[in-house]
């Protein structure tokens, strides 16, 4: 699930964030810090992602968001914990590079690496039109977060009827056909996503 926070002010789509945050002006935090309990599994930084490489612009396995998104992604965070859920985070800030790098590869038709897991009803030419990868994304502002809940009683991922990135009609959020159970995990990450100032993309 991907969401965004609303009111969030901050610009620097065509900027990399500094990781050294002690000497960085910026108003970014890491969510390993403002967030300590959720998860990473930052899937850009590895090869476990449509394009089967790691993505320009991840130096590190981190997520950043800005202040005010972190403050209230801890928020949703404590709401979750309280039902017996962790936040699984799956990409946060994303540099401009990073867009840069998914325009590339999109235009490269040859490059199908990744297309059973990731896209396997779509060419990967539609991607960008029809909005499942933005080249102005809410990502490289820093308000903008993928992620998904995990389970502390059975240490697993939730069920959802759906897994990160996959592009295609079970990812639409007004998607029936999946089981009650899968669309009622869906509704409490977005209730608390959206009680908490976020909006679904
Ligand atoms: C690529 C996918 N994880 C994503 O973030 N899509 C939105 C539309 C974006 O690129 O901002």
């Amino acid at each position: 699930a991907e969401f965004a926070k609303t009111d969030t002010i901050n610009e620097i789509s065509n900027s990399d964030v500094k990781l050294n945050l002690s000497n960085d002006a910026s108003d970014f935090v890491l969510l390993s810090e403002a967030v300590p309990d959720a998860i990473l599994e930052i899937r850009y930084y590895s090869t476990y992602n449509f394009v089967g490489t790691r993505i320009d612009g991840y130096e590190e396995p981190v997520a950043l968001l800005t202040k005010e998104a972190a403050t209230a992604l801890k928020k949703v965070s404590d709401d979750l914990k309280k039902k017996g859920y962790r936040l699984k985070i799956f990409d946060a800030y994303r540099p401009q590079k990073a867009v840069n790098h998914f325009m590339r590869w999109a235009l490269d038709t040859n490059d199908v690496a990744m297309k059973k897991y990731f896209y396997p009803e779509l060419e990967k030419n539609v991607l960008f039109p029809q909005g499942y990868i933005a080249e102005h994304s809410g990502h490289s502002r820093g308000s903008t977060v993928d992620l998904t809940l995990f389970d502390m009683n059975t240490e697993k991922e939730v069920d959802m009827g759906g897994t990160f990135d996959y592009f295609g009609l079970l990812s639409h959020p007004d998607y029936k056909n999946i089981t009650k159970e899968q669309y009622n995990n869906r509704m409490i990450l977005r209730e608390a996503m959206l009680n908490n100032g976020f909006k679904p993309l």
